[in-house]
């Protein structure tokens, strides 16, 4: 229910009235955030990939994750909820980050997040490479101390520098750690597999305060087991999301940077999504879309449909 005074949500085109793939694609055919007075969730592009390690090219993410985000409709069943309806969701554009200075674009990100939440209670960011989680991380716990970081990503990316440089997409959650951004007791990864450069590794990572749910422990045990972990984990602390698309199996996201085999499914993926609903979600990112090497929209259209949820889940009720 909206207070009363508070204009009704304003949501996306109608698809009967203007068919689905004609205008520019904002996230869903909603509102652009200055077309609105004010959003309670911004969807805010980052289109920067200079952070990666492997075949680069998520810059052009949040571009291809709006294409496929066409075909979303206002009612989400799975959670029993109108995401667009129950709340003013708004696309803010793309952050412009400086593609030459990590450094530099790390600062615009954060700079770019911290105006836009002058304007949007809650940010859900669409990447660009891992990397972004840093800053956004920054101004989400500016305003909200430590949070908790649910991570999902076939990677731990608690890793400490590559080529000696600190900020990239395979360190964002150690540099969080370090600056204290985390709630070390509260923190979990989600979806983790494949081969890593140490032992030394995951103690390093549980160190930094995460505890692992791994890919194969879903397959074992199933998803309402791994709910369970996550929920206890999480507790009622302010929750920050990350979902690296490459969590799902290459079979499900081909188009995406640094592909391990063995992945999640994204009907899973999304069945894990729908049980967050009543947790304090702060903020949430979606990265790692590399369209250069998608095929029939497959990952854009997973990513769509993850934001969906995430978007589902914020939804007050
Ligand atoms: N964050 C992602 N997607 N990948 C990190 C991979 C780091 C590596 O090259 O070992
Ligand atoms: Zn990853
Ligand atoms: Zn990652």
């Amino acid at each position: 229910m909206q207070p009363s005074g508070t204009p009704e949500p304003r949501g996306p085109v109608d698809a009967s009235v203007v068919p689905r793939f004609a205008g520019i694609a904002t996230f869903a055919r909603l509102p652009r955030l200055d077309e609105v007075e004010k959003a309670d969730v911004a969807i805010v592009g980052v289109p920067f990939d200079s952070g990666v390690s492997y075949r680069p090219g998520a810059r052009f993410g949040p571009a291809h994750v709006r294409e496929a985000s066409r075909l979303l409709r206002p009612y989400n069943p799975a959670q029993e909820v109108f995401p667009f309806g129950a709340q003013q969701v708004a696309d803010a554009g793309d952050i412009a980050a400086n593609p030459f200075d990590i450094a530099a674009a790390v600062a615009e990100i954060e700079a770019g997040a911290r105006e836009l939440r002058s304007r949007a209670d809650r940010l859900v960011a669409i990447g660009g490479d891992h990397t972004i989680a840093l800053p956004l991380l920054r101004e989400v716990t500016s305003v909200h101390g430590p949070v908790a970081v649910l991570h999902f990503d076939a990677h731990l990316d608690t890793w400490d520098t590559y080529f000696g440089a600190p900020t990239t997409h395979g360190t964002p959650f150690r540099r969080a750690s370090e600056e204290g951004l985390i709630d070390l007791t509260a923190s979990m990864h989600v979806g983790i597999r494949g081969p890593l450069y140490a032992k030394s590794d995951l103690e390093d990572d549980a160190r930094l305060g995460f505890a692992i749910v791994t890919s194969e422990y879903v397959e074992e045990h199933g998803v309402p087991s791994a709910v369970d972990r996550i929920r206890a984990r999480v507790g009622d602390k302010p929750l920050y999301i990350s979902i690296d698309i490459d969590v799902l199996d290459p079979a499900h996201a081909p188009g995406t940077g640094t592909p391990e085999a063995g992945g999640l499914t994204s009907r899973e993926l999304l069945r894990m999504l729908r049980a967050l609903t009543d947790l304090r979600i702060v903020g949430a990112d979606v990265v790692e879309v590399a369209p250069a090497y998608d095929h029939a929209q497959l990952t854009a259209v997973a990513a769509s449909h993850v934001v969906y949820e995430l978007l589902s889940a914020m939804a007050p009720r």
